[in-house]
């Protein structure tokens, strides 16, 4: 097939873009699907073998890519003006190669640099103190520490642990590969990465666009955070919490203080109440991964969607093997490019969030089964953040008490202000807590790519970022020798990032023209789309255009205004934010962290003896105890 284009005369035509893009899908398809279904093989078993597979089927791609690419530039850069669309947007696509520009050797190196980096993080573990054979990973081990634990001392133990391993590990890989991916994209026109990446949200005021709808949500967080910090005082005491400083960073319930849900405990308004974290539920009625999947399928095809094909269910990899194989447990959708095989890969555990979490992989696999019979260069989100947001918006209508009533896993629902309360703060640990974070990580990486941070900046940076966006700090000091970037993920996978905080925003916009398609009548965070095929469809018909069109036309079509807003999020958590304030006025609550340089004192013992009581509240409920 290379052949055949290489010898095909130009045809500067638009009946030639044609002609050529019909021969481009036809012969993309079979490569596409070769590199990912080695990308899989490499990511549900890590070896050696599997990675230099992965290396080569993706130089394979590149190959294919760079072939058809500079076809495309050759035959049509001079007439692509007056081509009609779509035709032009799908030239315009193939003519962008990223790493397919690199020469052979920086090729090869920039694809080996990142499926090193994937493996490194996937396999990176951490011992008790002072061992080496009682190790842990990630997930679920690690991960659900973070989760439950109470103890100030051994979660600051795994925080500090998990971002020194692997930090240090992937620190000068990450410096080589940034310097090949700009590279990359010089070759493709750009300024660095970073500016190709904002390229795909196609706006000249993007950036200025972000910053507003950040600085309209700050309120919120700002609330929220004093708010938290305040019930973290009381649990954690006086010694580990600043009330006009910084909360550290390892004592919000996530391993990167992105969402806060699983402190709701320490933070519930009204604890008289019912709480609305379904776990116990969940794991009392004996639910396993397998029907998690398929009451989020259920739901989906309840709005007349797309269900999961039976390919879906046989391929896809569910649950952590048993068998000690290396994965990478992260949670990820899959697009294989043959518009038949479509799978998730996740290392699910039977609790609320990995529900949650669920719904937001199908919403990716919705997308793609919507879109399959577009070109290949349109199959993709209209921009990132909506193929982010298909998910979340359905958990919206998922988490109310209404919803998770009917399927079974909530008794009594009450519809007082206080039950409101709950569910709403719920809500915004996992929403409004995640703002800063969404909008902070590519503010750092732009940086790291524009090189206005140097390898040297790194870390600081980062934390400088950290705290003036999330007010949170390091439970203890962190060096330029770390690396605490790249403990997230994303780093090292180099998936962009902002593409969540755009999903944050407009899934609100999305839940909120949904639910009134579905006839929905009263408070926003009461809607549930359930069964309503009206929301569906007006959603698939978005869908099905895949990046064929400029998103603001679908947006448009969805929703009725063609830009983001955070007016609909606004809405939706307008009776928490004013019981915040509340709160917050009542308790003279100092907003924000003017004693910003703050950092808590390291608990003394640690961190050798993790493993007994550290909080000191418990100490002293314990000295108190031992005393009577
Ligand atoms: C758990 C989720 N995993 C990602 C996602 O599903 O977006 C994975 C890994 C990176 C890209 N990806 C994909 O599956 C893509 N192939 C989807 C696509 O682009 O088609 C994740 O990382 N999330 C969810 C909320 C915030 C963020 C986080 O946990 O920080
Ligand atoms: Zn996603």
């Amino acid at each position: 097939l290379l052949v055949d284009i290489l010898t095909e005369p130009c045809q500067p035509t638009e009946e030639g873009a044609l002609n050529f893009t019909e021969q481009f899908n036809k012969s993309a398809e079979n490569v596409f699907y070769q590199s990912v279904l080695a990308s899989w093989t490499y990511n549900t078993n890590i070896t050696d073998y599997n990675m230099d597979k992965e290396v080569n089927a993706t130089l394979m791609s590149q190959v294919f890519k760079e072939e058809w690419g500079k076809q495309a530039k050759r035959c049509f850069s001079g007439v692509l003006n007056n081509l009609t669309e779509p035709l032009k947007r799908q030239i315009g696509s193939i003519s962008t190669l990223y790493s397919a520009n690199l020469e052979q050797a920086k090729r090869k190196k920039f694809n080996l640099l990142k499926s090193e980096m994937e493996g490194l993080y996937a396999k990176v573990t951490v011992c008790k103190p002072g061992q080496q054979s009682d190790c842990a990973s990630f997930e679920p081990t690690i991960k659900d520490i973070m989760a439950t634990s109470r103890s100030y001392k051994e979660l600051l133990y795994y925080w500090e642990t998990w971002h020194t391993n692997v930090g240090q590990a992937i620190r000068d890989n990450y410096t080589e590969f940034v310097a090949l991916s700009n590279e990359a994209a010089d070759m493709d026109g750009f300024a660095d990465t970073g500016a190709y990446w904002r390229s795909f949200y196609q706006s000249d005021s993007f950036t200025t666009d972000l910053e507003h709808l950040f600085d309209e949500l700050k309120p919120l967080y700002l609330n929220l955070h004093a708010y938290t910090r305040r019930k973290l005082y009381e649990s954690y005491g006086p010694q580990y919490i600043n009330l006009r400083g910084p909360i550290p960073a390892h004592i919000l319930g996530n391993m990167w203080s992105q969402s806060w849900s699983n402190i709701y405990d320490l933070v519930i308004p009204f604890p008289n109440k019912e709480s609305v974290d379904v776990t116990s539920a969940m794991v009392a009625q004996k639910w396993n991964a397998t029907h998690m999947f398929h009451v989020s399928d259920e739901f989906f095809t309840s709005l007349n969607l797309i269900p999961m094909p039976q390919e879906f269910w046989d391929k896809s990899m569910l649950t952590k093997p048993e068998n000690g194989r290396d994965v990478v447990c992260h949670a990820s959708a899959w697009d294989f490019y043959n518009r038949k095989d479509f799978r998730i890969k996740m290392c699910t555990e039977v609790n609320m969030v990995d529900l949650f979490t669920i719904h937001h992989e199908m919403g990716h696999i919705e997308y793609y089964l919507q879109y399959k019979d577009q070109p290949v260069p349109f199959r993709y989100g209209a921009n990132p953040g909506f193929h982010e947001a298909i998910g979340d918006v359905l958990a919206l209508s998922v988490s109310t008490p209404k919803h998770l009533k009917d399927i079974g896993l909530l008794e009594n629902v009450e519809d007082d202000k206080e039950s409101t309360m709950n569910y709403l703060l719920n809500m915004a640990l996992q929403k409004i807590a995640f703002l800063p974070f969404g909008y902070l990580i590519d503010l750092w990486r732009w940086r790291v790519f524009s090189g206005e941070t140097t390898p040297e900046q790194y870390n600081f940076d980062w934390w400088y970022l950290r705290t003036k966006y999330q007010g949170i700090c390091p439970g203890v000091p962190r060096t330029k020798k770390d690396f605490d970037a790249g403990a997230k993920y994303h780093i090292p996978a180099n998936t962009p990032y902002i593409r969540y905080f755009v999903s944050f925003v407009i899934q609100f916009q999305f839940h909120k023209a949904l639910c009134n398609a579905s006839g929905h009548t009263g408070p926003l965070h009461t809607c549930d789309i359930y069964k309503s095929t009206a929301a569906g469809n007006l959603l698939a018909k978005a869908l099905q255009k895949g990046s064929s069109r400029p998103w603001p036309e679908v947006l448009q079509e969805i929703v009725g205004t063609p830009s983001m807003s955070a007016k609909p999020l606004m809405e939706y958590f307008e009776p928490i934010t004013e019981w915040l304030k509340e709160q917050n006025q009542k308790n003279n609550e100092i907003l924000g962290w003017p004693e910003y340089s703050w950092t808590p004192p390291i608990p003394d013992g640690y961190p050798v003896d993790i493993d007994k009581i550290t909080d000191i509240k418990k100490a002293e409920e314990f000295l108190a105890e031992f005393n009577d």
